[in-house]
């Protein structure tokens, strides 16, 4: 079995967590079931205020700008969440994997279910993975492709031309390739701004078996239909990302990132830029220097919302501890090492408490090297 479905079949989700509601037959009013009007108290959060902030400028890097790099290494440091231009990502593909979305959350609710994602599954149709952690349901549905996109689009499409599931997988994978490009490319800019040098190879660790693997790709489709009364609703939980970050397409406003001290801001759906998260893993290999973003979707009264998510982690099996030349007698290890699927468990049964989990204290031993 692979290794991130042996985490969720381990941690065992309840069909009550996987089906979303059938928005068809949603009339007026916002189930029970789906208004959120109590407190999280989730990553300390104040909740005293539900104002969201849209004066004040989130990053935007133009990846040809020559401080790019600076700039780069100045917001992952500072709000853990930026925005990229001339990134290299062809238009006419991101309008295509938009399509390809709307086309697979606009059919019929039965056809949908076809390709429900089964319990301790990770691809498939349903809610969000992380809907098991919040006491309410999330007002949106999603699509969640781990290697190949076929079985689940034979699924969707089954008894018509096969031009209609194949053109779906092409896209798919034409976009997993150019968000991996995208994504190798950051990750050495983000590297490079903390002085890593990623030509060594071992940058990363190496996996429990000592061989190299691929860097894990999955992409995840998200819709959040229009809704009642959105004030009551939530698209998406607050949360981080487990992976090193992730790169998001969206079709409209919607998503907020929170900063200690401002509060909630919205992240405006600039044309032809992308959204990158700092995720947890990368909060430990950077020793604590970049730090993964709280972000959130809310939904709207008029607008179909959709957004597409690449999730660029390492390898499952690779440990990930903070980076030696980040570590000096100033700085000690924050964290203890762990790999994605380990992490993905403790995320699991810890959510928002995650990567206090992984906090250590270490001392300095007579030969100069951290115990813990
Ligand atoms: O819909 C969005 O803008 C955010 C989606 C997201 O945060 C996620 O899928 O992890
Ligand atoms: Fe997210």
């Amino acid at each position: 079995m692979n290794p991130v479905s042996e985490t969720y079949v381990s941690n065992h989700p309840q069909p009550n967590h996987i089906f979303p509601l059938d928005f068809e037959s949603v009339q007026d009013v916002v189930p029970d079931s789906h208004t959120w009007n109590s407190p999280l108290n989730m990553f300390n959060i104040d909740e005293s205020s539900k104002h969201v902030i849209r004066s004040v400028a989130l990053p935007v890097i133009d990846l040809d700008d020559p401080n790019a790099l600076e700039l780069l290494g100045d917001a992952c440091q500072t709000w853990g969440v930026f925005q990229v231009m001339n990134h290299g990502v062809p238009l006419n593909l991101i309008k295509n994997i938009e399509s390809e979305s709307r086309r697979l959350f606009s059919l019929p609710t039965e056809q949908k279910l076809k390709a429900v994602r089964l319990p301790g599954e990770v691809s498939g149709y349903g809610l969000a993975h992380i809907s098991k952690f919040f006491p309410k349901k999330m007002w949106s549905e999603s699509f969640c492709i781990l290697g190949s996109p076929v079985e689940q689009a034979r699924k969707l499409w089954p008894d018509q031309d096969e031009a209609d599931y194949s053109k779906f997988c092409e896209v798919i994978e034409e976009y997993r390739n150019e968000m991996k490009k995208l994504s190798e490319r950051l990750m050495c800019l983000m590297l490079s701004s903390l002085g890593i040098n990623t030509e060594d190879p071992n940058w990363t660790g190496s996996s429990s078996t000592g061989e190299q693997k691929d860097t894990l790709s999955l992409l995840q489709l998200n819709s959040y239909p229009v809704c009642p009364d959105p004030n009551r609703a939530m698209g998406l939980g607050p949360h981080t990302d487990s992976p090193f970050f992730t790169v998001v397409h969206q079709t409209g406003p919607g998503l907020h990132v929170h900063r200690n001290q401002v509060g909630w801001v919205e992240v405006p759906p600039l044309q032809n830029a992308l959204t990158i998260h700092i995720g947890d893993l990368f909060t430990v290999l950077s020793n604590g220097r970049f730090m993964s973003c709280v972000h959130r979707a809310a939904v709207n009264q008029t607008r179909h919302r959709l957004s597409v998510v690449y999730l660029h982690g390492p390898p499952m099996d690779v440990k990930v501890s903070p980076l030696m030349k980040l570590v000096d007698p100033d700085h000690p290890p924050l964290y203890r090492s762990v790999t994605w699927k380990e992490f993905l468990d403790i995320k699991a049964k810890n959510f928002d408490k995650a990567l206090d989990q992984l906090i250590q204290t270490v001392e300095l031993g007579e030969d100069g090297k951290y115990i813990a």
